[in-house]
C-alpha cells in the first residue's frame, strides 16, 4: 500500500500543562495518542509513522512491537516532520498525510476527504473559514479590526504527494507554521477541503474537556449473536470453550469442532458486521484442518481491537444432554477470558438440555448460542 500517515508526537505540550506531555495524558478513557492512532488505522493507509520525542522511552518500548514505523522527533514541528518523511524513504510511498497527535477527534471522513483530494490536487488540507471578527490588540485593548474575508483556520491532516513534500521540506530547513507553508514555499498549490469544528487541536488544559465531550458522543456499543452446531462421531473427548472434556464420543468438524468457542467467535464477528468464521477461515482451506479454535477467537478479538472496540462481556449457552457442563463451566470461562485478554467475570458459560427433544435431545450433537457486547469508548 503506497499511502502513509505521519503522526507528529514529539512535542512537549508546555501550554497544556500536566505531569506528562499532552499526547500521553488520558482523554475519555484512553491516551490522546491512542485515539489519534486509532483514527488512522484504516485499510486505505498502509504505513503509519509515529514521531516520538527521544526522551519518551516508555513510548518507544511500548510501540516497538506494534505495526508502526517509529522516528525520532526534532527540535521543532517541521524537524519532526522531516524525520517522519525520511523514515518512509524507499517504501514506494506516493501519498502522505501529516497529522498532529494533538488532534484526536479527527474523523475518518475528513481523513478520506483529504486523501481523495490528492487524486486531483498536488496537495490538500482542511481549513475552517474564520467566522469571528478579527482584532489586533495591545496591552489588553483592541487596537484595530482586521478583514476576515478569505481567512481560514488551518487543520491537519495535511496531504501531499510524497516526493513533492519530501523535496519541499529538504529545501526548507527552518520551522514553519505547518506543512502547507513548506509546500507553498516550494511552489506547490494547496487545495482547501472543508475542515471540521470538532477537529480541535488540544493546546491548553481546557481543551481536554471539549475533546472528551466530542469523543464521548462518538461512543459506540455493539451486540452480536452466534449459533453453531457440531455432530457427534467417534472419539473419547470433546473440546468445549477451550476445555478438553472427557466423553464417550467426539465432535466432528474441520477444526477442533469447539462448538462453544465458534458461537462466541461468530457473535464477535456479528457485532463487527464481519460475517462469520467461514469468511475469515474458509473450511475449504486445508491449513485450518484440526486447528485450535483459539486462533479464530483471537482473530475476532484482534479485529475488534483494531477498530477501537473492547469486549465488554460474553454469554454462551451450550445445549446438550451429555457431557454435563456444570463441573467445567468455570474452567471454560477462565480459558475464554484468557484468550480474549479480559477478566473472567465478563465471560459467562452455561448449559441447558433440550428435554430430550430434537437432535440435541437425542444426543446426535451439541448446539451453542452466544451473545457478545463490544464497546468503543
Ligand atoms: N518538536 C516538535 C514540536 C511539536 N510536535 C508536534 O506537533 C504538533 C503540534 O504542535 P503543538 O500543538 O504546538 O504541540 P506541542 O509542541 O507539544 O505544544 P506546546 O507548543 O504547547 O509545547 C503536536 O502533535 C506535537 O506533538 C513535534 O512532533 N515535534
Ligand atoms: C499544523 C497546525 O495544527 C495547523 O493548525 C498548527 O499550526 C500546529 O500547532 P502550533 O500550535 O502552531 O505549533
Amino acid at each position: 500500500m503506497s499511502t502513509a500517515a505521519i503522526i507528529v508526537a514529539a512535542g512537549r505540550g508546555t501550554r497544556a500543562g500536566g505531569d506528562l506531555p499532552k499526547q500521553w495524558q488520558m482523554l475519555a478513557g484512553r491516551r490522546v495518542a491512542d485515539w489519534t492512532l486509532e483514527r488512522f488505522s484504516i485499510p486505505q493507509i498502509g504505513h503509519v509513522v509515529l514521531v516520538l520525542h527521544p526522551e519518551d522511552r516508555e513510548a518507544w518500548n511500548e510501540f516497538a512491537d506494534k505495526p508502526l514505523i517509529l522516528a525520532p522527533g526534532g527540535s521543532d514541528r517541521a524537524a519532526s516532520v522531516r524525520n517522519g518523511l525520511a523514515a518512509l524513504d524507499g517504501l514506494g510511498i506516493t501519498k502522505v498525510l501529516i497529522h498532529d497527535v494533538a488532534r484526536p477527534c479527527v474523523s475518518r471522513e475528513l481523513i478520506m476527504s483529504v486523501l481523495n483530494a490528492l487524486d486531483t490536487h498536488r496537495a490538500a488540507a482542511p481549513g475552517l473559514p474564520v467566522t469571528d471578527a478579527l482584532w489586533s490588540g495591545s496591552e489588553g485593548h483592541v487596537t484595530g479590526t482586521r478583514d476576515r474575508a478569505g481567512l481560514f483556520a488551518a487543520q491537519t491532516p495535511q496531504g501531499f504527494h510524497y516526493d513533492d513534500i519530501r523535496t519541499a521540506h529538504a529545501a526548507h530547513p527552518d520551522d514553519a507554521a505547518d506543512d502547507v507553508e513548506v509546500a507553498r514555499a516550494a511552489g506547490i498549490s494547496v487545495a482547501i477541503v472543508p475542515g471540521e469544528p470538532d477537529n480541535l487541536k488540544i493546546t491548553r488544559a481546557g481543551d481536554f474537556a471539549r475533546a472528551e465531550r466530542i469523543l464521548r458522543q462518538d461512543m459506540d456499543v455493539r451486540l452480536g449473536n452466534g449459533y453453531d452446531v457440531h455432530r457427534f462421531g467417534p472419539g473419547d473427548h470433546v473440546m468445549l470453550c477451550g476445555v478438553r472434556v472427557p466423553h464417550d464420543r467426539g465432535l466432528q468438524g474441520h477444526s477442533d469442532a469447539d462448538v462453544g468457542m465458534h458461537a462466541v467467535t461468530d457473535a464477535l464477528y456479528g457485532a463487527l458486521a464481519e460475517g462469520d468464521i467461514g469468511r475469515h477461515f474458509p473450511p475449504s482451506d486445508p491449513q485450518w484442518k484440526g486447528a485450535a479454535s483459539e486462533i479464530f477467537l483471537r482473530h475476532a478479538v484482534d479485529l475488534a481491537a483494531r477498530r477501537g472496540y473492547t469486549v465488554s462481556n460474553i454469554d454462551c449457552t451450550l445445549v446438550c444432554e451429555y457431557p454435563k457442563i456444570g463441573p467445567h463451566a468455570l474452567a471454560m470461562q477462565q480459558e475464554m477470558a484468557r484468550i480474549m485478554g479480559i477478566d473472567a467475570t465478563r465471560v459467562s458459560v452455561k448449559a441447558t438440555t433440550s428435554e430430550r427433544l430434537g437432535f440435541t435431545g437425542r444426543g446426535e450433537g451439541i448446539a451453542a448460542l452466544a451473545t457478545a457486547c463490544l464497546v468503543r469508548p
